[in-house]
């Protein structure tokens, strides 16, 4: 089972600041979706009042058909994973995991231990004697055991090493095959964990800056490689994103389509057209007013 969400004109102030303005979007139940964003952009501010943390003052939130605050049904089946959590920090491994039977009613405790052994957390201590990443990754474990229809990962890598996190991606995926659900990924480190989207929602400045398939988004840029000049002289009209040049080839990155005309005439310049990645995509998009 999983949840579809629609979020229309959604704006949450902390005291004068506006953390959101007007957010409006859908994100279609059963699917991955990263939800992007740079520091600060809005991202945790979403995601809680999407797991019902606060009440919406201003806009509409509809998860599974229903507003979500305080509905139990919609609550049951959101689990939230994000690193500040603290609700199990006094209890044993084993114990925690026998607690969620009471409150998910699709958590599975044999997945669970599995989960558990796999990213090699001591069973015989309590939570709050685990190391930083032994603990995402109790969180990350229970958070897939729990198999609600609507899970929330909000930067909740942070801490786990390279090999747990791999680990915890592999998961993901194979999950998606065995039980299909809604799953959220908040971060701002799209490169490792591009490949996982299914969809995409790019938060900039607490505003929806675009939301689509990680398809149509790659679809938005292409690289173009080969000699210098003709890189240069084919490139010249378009929206150039990154270039590099190393001895007399030069690779550049653009934003934007590729029309037919375009890739006749690299083709007859024998120029190499490329795909870009959603990392070099969002840091074009999201770098609007840097300084630097
Ligand atoms: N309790 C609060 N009071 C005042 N401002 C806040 C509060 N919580 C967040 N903010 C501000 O709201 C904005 C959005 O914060 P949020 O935590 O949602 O960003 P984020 O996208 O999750 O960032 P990061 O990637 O750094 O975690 C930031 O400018 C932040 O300073």
């Amino acid at each position: 089972m999983a949840y579809s969400i629609e979020v229309s004109n959604l704006t949450v102030y902390y005291k004068k600041f506006k953390a959101l303005e007007d957010v409006t979007f859908s994100l279609s139940p059963g699917k991955v979706h990263g939800i992007l964003g740079r520091n600060g952009a809005g991202k945790t501010t979403l995601l809680m009042y999407l797991a019902s943390f606060h009440k919406v003052k201003h806009g509409t939130i509809v998860i599974d058909g229903e507003d979500p605050f305080e509905n139990e049904r919609i609550l049951q089946g959101t689990s939230f994973i994000y690193d500040k959590d603290n609700t199990y920090d006094y209890d044993k491994i084993d114990k925690i995991i026998k607690s969620m039977l009471y409150f998910r009613p699709n958590f599975d405790e044999a997945y669970a231990g599995e989960l558990v052994k796999k990213f090699k957390i001591p069973m015989d201590k309590s939570a709050d004697q685990l190391s930083k990443g032994q603990y995402s990754a109790l969180q990350v474990a229970l958070g897939l055991a729990s198999r609600t229809p609507l899970t929330i990962f909000d930067e909740a890598y942070l801490g786990m090493d390279a090999p747990a996190r791999d680990l915890f991606y592999k998961e993901i995926l194979l999950e998606q095959e065995r039980h299909p659900r809604t799953i959220l990924f908040s971060t701002h480190l799209v490169s490792e964990m591009e490949y996982l989207f299914d969809e995409v929602l790019i938060i900039d400045n607490g505003k929806a800056l675009l939301q689509e398939t990680s398809e149509q988004l790659l679809e938005q840029g292409f690289s173009i490689t080969g000699p210098k000049e003709d890189v240069d002289s084919f490139t010249e009209t378009l929206e150039v994103i990154h270039e590099k040049t190393l001895g007399g080839t030069k690779s550049i990155m653009v934003y934007g389509h590729l029309t037919v005309q375009k890739q006749q005439e690299a083709a007859g310049l024998g120029l190499e057209i490329g795909t870009l990645s959603l990392n070099n995509l969002f840091i074009h998009l999201t770098k609007e007013g840097d300084e630097t």
